[in-house]
């Protein structure tokens, strides 16, 4: 099968039949973005699956680093869920560094709801895979 790289990834590639399609702004060291959870999207009724969210939320903070030229991955991560995700609500999706050390990286991240709730935040330590 032949591989498409960076272009299938599930929450970014927009090559990927049955990914997120996230795309990305971002300005200095904060990065910002946009998704609405569809039915597909949702564990119990009417509410986006957990994983995904903790998907969101990874991804914001792996893209931060990944568009700045920073090869790293995530080594740990904790999500705290604050409220139902509803689905068909548009979130925002923010993610910015915390700390950095030789050879980690702690970044932090958190989603937003249309009416300005918190209802999930991260933080993780990212591990550079670069030999820096
Ligand atoms: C288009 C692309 C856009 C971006 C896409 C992003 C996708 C979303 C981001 C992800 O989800 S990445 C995928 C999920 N993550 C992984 O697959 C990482 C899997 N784990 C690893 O590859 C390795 O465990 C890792 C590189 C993190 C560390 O391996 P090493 O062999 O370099 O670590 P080593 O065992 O030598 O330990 C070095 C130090 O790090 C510490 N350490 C290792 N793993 C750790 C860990 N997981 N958490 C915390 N600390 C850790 C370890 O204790 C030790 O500390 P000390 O020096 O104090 O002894």
């Amino acid at each position: 099968m032949e591989r498409q790289g960076e272009e299938m990834c599930f929450a970014c590639g927009p090559k990927n039949p049955i990914g997120l399609k996230l795309e990305f702004e971002l300005n200095d060291d904060i990065i910002e973005s946009k998704f609405t959870p569809e039915e597909v999207h949702q564990g119990f009724d009417g509410i986006m699956h957990g994983g995904l969210v903790s998907t969101l939320l990874d991804e914001i903070m792996a893209n931060m680093l990944y568009l700045q030229g920073v090869k790293a991955v995530t080594a740990k991560m904790e999500t705290k869920f604050r409220k139902p995700v509803e689905i068909g609500q548009e979130l925002t999706i923010t993610g910015w560094i915390e700390r950095e050390k030789k050879r980690t990286i702690n970044t932090a991240a958190k989603i937003i709801n249309q009416e300005g709730q918190k209802v999930a935040e991260a933080e993780a330590v990212f591990m550079r895979i670069d030999g820096k």
